[in-house]
């Protein structure tokens, strides 16, 4: 039996969320005013700290085990010719990742990051949103359950990504769903359709939304509908991470998509996800604003399969090194603001 039985105790999962640790994030915050440089100068690096102390549960936060989750599913949406590529490359790519081969595969090992790859049945594409529900609600819970089970509980940093072939179809559609607007706001080239290959993306997320149009009030029934498989197994992933203390990066538009349901059923649910970058595909910068969240860096990237966030990881690494390493103005007898 899955760890969810029904979408209602998903639900009430998804309220039940420890509260920030202040106590910890307020050491953080006293011992920046201490290190020696300007105050704010180091922008960003000096948020960091304190973010990570605050979901960590810890007054000095460490970066020791990191993991990269990367889930894979198909789509039924994909044979409407929505994806530069044909839904065979999903499974390639999933054996790609196995053998090393990957950008992902490299970028964790430059990261000093651990990676597993979750392939959820690729021979067993969701269904086509625009016929019918996307997953049935014992396959949505399923590959929740997946994502959740798929974190252990004692690692201090969770990045979170995907590969499926036709999931930029799915993120806009769930991102309309829950935020509003239609394909033409949400939809971008993906891995590269041309101007036709966006019409008919515009005009299958438009199909998709007007045929759940009464389940699309409900952010989870949203998910089940529009989502996919390797979706609901990163809201999983991220719903374990924040329930076991564990900071999460977001990697691009499909993961930040996948995630936002858990913002939309408990307010501050996403609190402990950073979005590590801005996506090239244009609707993750309005999905990160949707979300109050500013992407950390911006470099055009629009791989997906988490490459985003583990390219974040070293900006992580060093605010934390900065954090713990520095010597305060006492500590080494450099005088303060006059
Ligand atoms: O998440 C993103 O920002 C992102 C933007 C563009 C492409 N992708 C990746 O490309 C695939 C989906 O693109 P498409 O064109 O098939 O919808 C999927 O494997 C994603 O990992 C991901
Ligand atoms: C080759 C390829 C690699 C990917 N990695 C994530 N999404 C992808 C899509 C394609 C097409």
């Amino acid at each position: 039996m899955s760890r969810f039985s029904s979408l209602a105790e998903l639900r009430a999962a998804c309220r039940e969320l420890p509260e920030a640790d202040d106590a910890a994030a307020a050491v953080v915050i006293d011992r920046q005013t201490q290190l020696t440089k300007p105050p704010g100068s180091l922008g960003r690096l000096e948020d960091i700290p304190a973010w990570l102390a605050r979901w960590q549960g810890r007054a000095m936060p460490l970066l020791d085990r990191v993991l990269v989750l990367v889930f894979a599913g198909n789509h039924g949406v994909s044979a409407r010719g929505v994806s530069a590529f044909p839904a065979s490359v999903t499974a390639q790519m999933v054996a790609n990742f196995d053998a090393g081969g990957a950008a992902i595969n490299q970028l964790c090992r430059a990261a000093g990051a651990d990676l597993t790859v979750i392939p959820f049945d690729l021979d067993v594409p969701t269904a086509d949103f625009t016929i019918g529900p996307a997953m049935d609600e014992a396959g949505f819970l399923a590959a929740v359950a997946a994502g959740y089970d798929a974190v252990p509980p004692d690692i201090d940093l969770l990045c979170v990504g995907e590969m499926g072939i036709g999931n930029t179809t799915v993120a806009a559609a769930l991102s309309a769903a829950l935020f509003g607007g239609d394909g033409r706001h949400w939809a971008g080239r993906g891995t590269g359709v041309d101007d036709e290959g966006l019409r008919r993306k515009c005009d299958t997320i438009d199909a998709g939304l007007s045929r759940h149009a009464d389940a699309l009030a409900d952010p989870l029934l949203a998910a089940m509908c529009l989502g996919g498989y390797e979706l609901a197994g990163m809201l999983g992933a991220v719903l374990a991470a924040r329930r076991h203390g564990i900071p999460v990066l977001l990697d691009g538009f499909v993961s930040t998509a996948a995630a936002a349901p858990l913002a939309k059923v408990a307010e501050g649910g996403l609190d402990h996800a950073l979005v590590a970058h801005a996506s090239a595909e244009p609707g993750h910068r309005r999905l990160a604003e949707a979300l109050g969240k500013a992407p950390l860096i911006d470099l055009g990237m629009r791989l997906g399969e988490a490459s985003g966030a583990a390219v974040a990881i070293p900006i992580l690494r060093a605010a934390v090194t900065c954090h713990a390493g520095m010597a305060t103005f006492a500590e080494a007898g450099v005088d303060g603001k006059g």
